[in-house]
């Protein structure tokens, strides 16, 4: 039984905005616009409310969440050939809340540059200036306690930067182990601890990072942050279990409108209406494969699966991009707490408690660290000449983009990543161990069957240049869309991982991580978690077979509806507008036209907030 409200009465209402998708932007969109009383709106999601599931509640439980069909839509890529052919699973929130209900929690920043690159791509008004004080609208963020304060030195975190009344609330673990509390300290022995706020827009260096949760511990989510404190408005519906089908449309005189959504709810099929607009929020998954299931997509491509074209648009879909991640487990000395512990006897009962009594214990923690460096602070001079003049070598060597879009997108990137202020990889951190065969099912990333416990030093990349697509492979929507990303497929990105996962051996033996690591009896260093099968040290070949063997999603595809001119690859305009059809948009992940460094959720708020102060005015202008 789908738990609703009132989706009996719904079909009969006509609404001001129905949002496809209670979501991370979804909902955080539904708030906003609901302040207006005279405002009504409608969410259809496919997913539950599950608001109370310690699954999704308690942070370090979050690998339950995975592959399981109450909580993970469960895509799948295509064999990637820069992965060995490899699978890798998609998880993405289906659940109300979206996949801010299921993510890793890390609240991360984008800098400047990434956002003024938008704006430089035929974005007016999205930029850094513009989105900075929606990030702080979002936020609430909760100021640790003295002890942690000083453990893991978060005296960098400027108040002004941050939210202090935003529905979102974001906290630091409280419970940090030795491992949690060295992260950030390493990176001050290596000169690269951070000058100032993550949020300062062009801060690089490693330290401990805030969550999305609250002050007991409780994650965070657009679901309890943008919906449960509203859910008595009278001008809110949100339909739980309502599978979106198609957006319907009225075509006068060749001009396109979008009139409602058809969806199903326990099979059966209903459709609402709008006299306003219809916003889409299905994430960078579904809103592609929504918009080519009503007919909006390249016409030859949809008329092959036998679905009538509304409107030609071959960018939908395209311009795929996303974060990707590798990982190396070290070796904890024997006492130092890592998340192993908990496969001891009666360990997870007394975490759980510790969790549900005092917001405390190792359930609160998950990843704690995170860093974020350029390729110039990852190596000795001798490495960096030779991988500087290996990329300028690869750069002028790989072919140049046909598409004077994307062409404008990689010359920013390269600009990017030549410039030694700006992060071209992110390290991640967590004190557990990683499965590298876990890529086809999340819930497996952090079980492995080696003995002891591990410190995790997990690279990404921060802008891949790398492009794939998601389509469509049927007119049915409960068929999967066909998800390629094809990772690695530009060579720099595989360079750039290489580098990050030899950074994790230095990182390792660096104090005063070094110190609560084992050394290697044959004195080669650290001891590197066997399923990994490093003998002596990581070598850049070694890395390599590492990173086509192991490596998985960042989890942050954004990109497939992107927010661009249309001729130079665009599917909606700078107002969030989809292109040739009236009274349709678009407001999540799928807009981004160029990927962000870092976890990418408090960006999808912060676009959110300012697109519905977008849709505000825009209706005020009516
Ligand atoms: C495993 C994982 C880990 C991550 N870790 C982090 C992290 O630590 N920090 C961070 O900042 N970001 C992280 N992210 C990324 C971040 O959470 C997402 O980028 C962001 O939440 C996406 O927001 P969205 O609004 O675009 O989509 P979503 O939040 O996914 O919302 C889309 C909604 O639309 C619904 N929907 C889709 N299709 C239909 C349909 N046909 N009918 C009805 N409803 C539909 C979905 O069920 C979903 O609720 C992670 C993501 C995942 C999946």
């Amino acid at each position: 039984m789908a738990s609703t409200t009132r989706y009996d009465e719904a079909d009969l209402e006509v609404f001001d905005y129905v949002i496809i998708g209670g979501g991370t932007a979804g909902l955080t969109l539904a708030a906003r616009l609901t302040e207006d009383s005279a405002v009504q709106v409608a969410v259809l999601e496919a997913g539950e409310k599950r608001f109370d599931d310690p699954h999704i509640n308690i942070p370090g439980l979050m690998n339950t969440l995975y592959s399981d069909e109450n909580y993970d839509w469960n895509f799948k890529t295509t064999p990637q050939p820069g992965l060995n052919g490899r699978t890798l699973a998609w998880p993405r929130g289906k659940v109300l809340g979206g996949s801010s209900a299921i993510n890793f929690m890390m609240v991360a920043h984008p800098s400047r540059v990434d956002l003024d690159n938008w704006e430089k791509l035929g974005n007016p008004g999205w930029n850094f200036d513009t989105l900075q004080p929606y990030y702080r609208k979002a936020e609430t963020m909760n100021f640790p306690s003295d002890a942690t304060a000083e453990a893991l030195g978060t005296a960098i975190m400027d108040l002004v930067l941050h939210g202090a009344s935003g529905p979102v609330q974001t906290s630091f673990t409280e419970s940090p182990g030795e491992l949690d509390k060295a992260w950030g300290r390493t990176f001050k022995t290596l000169g690269l601890g951070p000058g100032s706020d993550p949020r300062a827009g062009h801060t690089l260096g490693g330290y401990s990072l805030l969550k999305f949760m609250d002050k007991s511990a409780r994650r965070s989510h657009a679901g309890v942050a943008f919906y449960e404190p509203n859910a008595a408005r009278e001008n809110l519906t949100v339909l739980t279990g309502a599978f979106v089908q198609k957006i319907e449309f009225d075509t006068v005189q060749d001009v396109v409108t979008a009139t409602g959504v058809r969806y199903t709810i326990e099979g059966k099929e209903h459709v609402i209406r709008t006299r306003g607009e219809v916003i889409l929020a299905a994430g960078t998954v579904q809103s592609p494969q929504i918009l080519e299931l009503s007919g909006i997509g390249d016409k030859k491509r949809l008329e092959n699966l036998g679905i009538v074209s509304v409107l030609d648009n071959s960018n939908v879909g395209e311009n795929l991009q996303d974060h990707t991640l590798a990982g190396i487990g070290y070796e904890a000395i024997d006492g130092v707490p890592t998340a192993e512990m908990i496969k001891q006897p009666g360990v997870l009962d007394w975490a759980i408690n510790e969790w549900a009594t005092k917001g405390l214990g190792p359930l609160s923690a998950g990843v704690t660290g995170t860093a974020f460096l350029s390729h110039d602070s990852l190596l000795s001079s001798e490495e960096k000449l030779s991988l500087e003049s290996r990329l300028e070598e690869i750069l002028s060597a790989t072919p140049q983009p046909t598409s004077p879009g994307l062409k404008k997108q990689l010359d920013l990137q390269k600009k990017t990543l030549l410039n030694n202020k700006e992060a071209d990889l992110q390290f991640n951190f967590g004190a557990t161990g990683i499965n590298p065969l876990a890529g086809n099912d999340i819930s497996q990333l952090f079980n492995h069957n080696d003995a002891g416990g591990y410190a995790g030093i997990v690279p990404a990349l921060t802008h891949a240049f790398s492009r794939g697509s998601i389509h469509i492979q049927s007119p049915d929507p409960s068929i999967h869309p066909i998800i390629d990303p094809k990772y690695l497929s530009h060579p720099i990105d595989v360079e750039l991982m290489i580098s990050g996962l030899l950074f994790t051996q230095k990182l390792s033996e660096t104090a005063p991580l070094s110190t609560l690591l084992k050394d290697n009896p044959l004195g080669t260093g650290k001891i590197i978690q066997p399923s990994f099968h490093v003998e002596g040290r990581l070598t850049r070949e070694k890395a390599e077979e590492i990173v086509r063997s192991s490596m998985i999603t960042s989890f942050h595809p954004v990109g497939t509806c992107s927010m661009l001119p249309r001729e130079e690859g665009g599917v909606v305009d700078d107002r969030l507008r989809v292109y040739g059809v009236k009274r349709l948009r678009i407001v999540d992940a799928s807009v981004v036209p160029l990927i962000v460094r870092g976890n990418i959720a408090s960006t999808v708020y912060a676009s959110a907030e300012r697109a519905a102060d977008i849709i505000k005015e825009d209706r005020k202008a009516v």
